[in-house]
């Protein structure tokens, strides 16, 4: 339900030995927001959204989340060999199990044409990822990341190396997802003018804090 909470962090500290990442971090994210998550290199984006996936402890304080929750995840964009195997359609479906159930496979085979149609993927399905240009290859990570109806999405720097118009492309497609299923989407980036035209809201990691701030406090400033 909108305006739900997704996350609490109550007081949230993380470090790495002796090496503080954030200390005492308080925030809330809610259900449908489109959040932003900014500051410089090395500050602890991707740590928190590791602590958030379950994929690192936390060193102290409390993450508030549902279990129940899923979250899916489209990693930083990565090239694909030419010769890679597989279609779009075939790599979309590998985050599947494989079923030899006929009903499980036609369910199976429902789901991933309604992805494909969400990302707008449908004509370009049998595609072999390696010849796919670089925003359809995202596009491609983005179904995977749909395929198990997410309620959280976290995008991590899913648009570097695109071109300006077809990181556009992308983000309306999320900002698309966002508003018509409520997804809660994670965004994060080093991008200020994507940040400013698609997010509701950003947390700005800077000197071992995380402050929650509104789209009209970001600042070129917190990008350099
Ligand atoms: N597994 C680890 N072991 C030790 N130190 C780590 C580990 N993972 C991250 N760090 C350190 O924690 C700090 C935060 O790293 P993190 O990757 O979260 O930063 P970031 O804000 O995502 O940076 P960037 O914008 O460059 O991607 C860095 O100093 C990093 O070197």
């Amino acid at each position: 339900m909108k305006g739900q909470l997704v996350i609490e962090a109550k007081n949230l500290t993380k470090r790495f030995g002796k090496q503080l990442v954030f200390k005492d971090v308080n925030f809330k994210i809610d259900d449908g927001e489109f959040i932003s998550l900014v500051g410089p290199n090395g500050s602890g984006k991707t740590t928190l959204v590791k602590i958030i996936m379950g994929m690192e402890k936390k060193t102290d304080g409390e993450l508030l989340m549902d279990k129940s929750q899923t979250v899916g995840y489209v990693p930083q964009f990565r090239n694909v060999d030419i010769d890679y195997p597989l279609d779009i359609e075939s790599f979309v479906r590998l985050n599947l199990k494989f079923t030899m159930n006929p009903k499980k496979r036609a369910e199976n085979n429902e789901i991933i044409k309604q992805i494909l149609e969400k990302t707008r993927l449908t004509h370009l399905r049998k595609r072999p990822l390696g010849l796919a240009s670089g925003g359809e290859k995202q596009k491609a990570y983005l179904a995977q990341a749909l395929l198990n109806d997410p309620q959280i999405l976290i995008l991590d720097e899913s648009t570097a190396s695109l071109d300006v118009e077809v990181k556009m492309q992308l983000m309306d497609l999320v900002q698309e997802l966002n508003q018509k299923y409520n997804l809660t989407v994670i965004f994060i980036t080093h991008d200020y003018d994507l940040t400013k035209k698609y997010t509701h809201r950003a947390l700005f990691f800077e000197n071992n804090t995380i402050k929650p701030i509104s789209v009209d406090e970001i600042s070129e400033a917190m990008f350099e």
